[in-house]
């Protein structure tokens, strides 16, 4: 089927419920609201129990603790748990991401830095360079480096000791590490969406550090409309504060909360125009599917990427879309939320 993208091709509006942060000013509130220690990070009760033992046993041997890969979708708090994973060992951290470090030598002037035990900090770690990578391997597995000193024929590889350190690197998408790569992680955590009951003490705990007015009824309304996802919940929050200052008297109620969320075009499943664009999209006109990744990026004007990262797993997550070896597949209960009529083929539908 050829797709008319045309109509689609005016820029995408901003996502109020988009999991990755908007602006500087967003990430220095971030880093604000950014928990700490362990014990102040909601949710991923597994992860935290698993961290909690491989840290402490670390700090007990005076050891590096073992490499750590954090994925998951953008906004659950990778980039917050390598802070905490620093701050509980005690040791310094060192961020950088995997489009940043272009050569060889980008990496190991951060590794030949690093003091002992400390924590290297690579975000988006999928995105690293094949060359790059190859220094990496015996970093991870023996603290070594080897580099080239010079060029042409009086070029020569010297190798060099590093002090031992843990790397912890972040990810949206695991799949898309090399095997190699993969192998040296001694943990490996996938961080999941957030309930609502989890979302509403994040909510909390930021409306008190921002000394934000709000009761249990506005904020579960916050918390459940954040898309399983921290970083939405906490601009949710700053949104709706902004509401209740100007169009109420500074409280987050419920009512306010309500209002100020469909003013936002946050719908009370959480989805906003992206989430109804896609799954309108795979109903209206691919017939519910399965249609192909391509095609609904075409119809919708979107990146295939930001669908995979962004859009697609909480909607997988919460049962509207379904991923088929064939393409994807909208669900009964995706029909439902648009209040449009299931086609009369219902065996072929997944789905409540
Ligand atoms: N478990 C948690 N408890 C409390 N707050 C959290 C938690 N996880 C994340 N947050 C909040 O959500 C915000 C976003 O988290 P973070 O930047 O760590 O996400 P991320 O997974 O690194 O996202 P990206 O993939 O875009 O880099 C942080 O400012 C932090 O305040
Ligand atoms: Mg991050």
């Amino acid at each position: 089927m050829s797709i008319q993208t045309d109509d689609f091709s005016s820029a995408p509006p901003l996502r109020m419920v988009s999991a990755a942060p908007t602006s500087p000013q967003e990430e220095a509130i971030e880093r604000a609201l950014r928990p700490k220690l362990l014990d102040e990070y909601v949710g991923q009760a597994k992860v935290r129990e698993q961290l909690e033992i491989f840290i402490g046993a670390a700090k007990m041997r005076s050891e590096a603790l073992d490499h750590v890969l954090l994925f998951g979708p953008p906004g659950l708090g990778k980039t917050t748990l390598s802070h905490i994973i620093a701050h509980e060992l005690g040791v310094n951290l060192r961020q950088t991401s995997g489009p940043v470090l272009e050569k060889p030598k980008d990496l190991a002037a951060l590794l030949t830095n690093l003091e002992k035990n400390d924590v290297l900090f690579i975000d988006e770690i999928h995105r690293l360079s094949p060359v790059v990578e190859e220094i990496l391997y015996p970093a991870l597995e023996d603290y070594k480096i080897d580099i080239m000193i010079g060029e042409g024929p009086a070029a020569r590889s010297i190798k060099l000791d590093l002090q031992p350190f843990t790397l912890v690197g972040a990810t949206t998408r695991a799949g898309m590490l090399t095997n190699p790569l993969r192998d040296r992680f001694g943990i490996v955590a996938r961080l999941e969406f957030y309930t609502s009951q989890e979302l509403l003490r994040i909510v909390t705990r930021s409306a008190g550090l921002l000394k934000v007015p709000m009761d249990e009824d506005g904020g579960f309304e916050i918390a459940r409309r954040s898309r399983g996802t921290p970083r939405i919940a906490n601009r949710l929050l700053r949104r709706v504060r902004d509401y209740a200052d100007v169009k109420g008297k500074g409280l987050i109620d419920l009512d306010i909360a309500n209002r100020a969320l469909a003013m936002l075009d946050v719908d009370p499943q959480g989805f906003d125009l992206m989430d109804r664009k896609l799954l309108e999209a795979v109903i209206h006109r691919f017939d519910g599917g399965p249609v192909g990744l391509d095609n609904i990026a075409a119809s919708i004007g979107e990146e295939r990427e930001t669908i995979e990262d962004v859009i697609e797993p909480y909607l997988i997550q919460q049962g509207f879309l379904q991923r088929t070896p064939r393409g994807r597949i909208a669900t009964m209960a995706a029909y439902r939320h648009l209040g449009v009529t299931a086609p009369q083929r219902d065996s072929e539908l997944p789905g409540i």
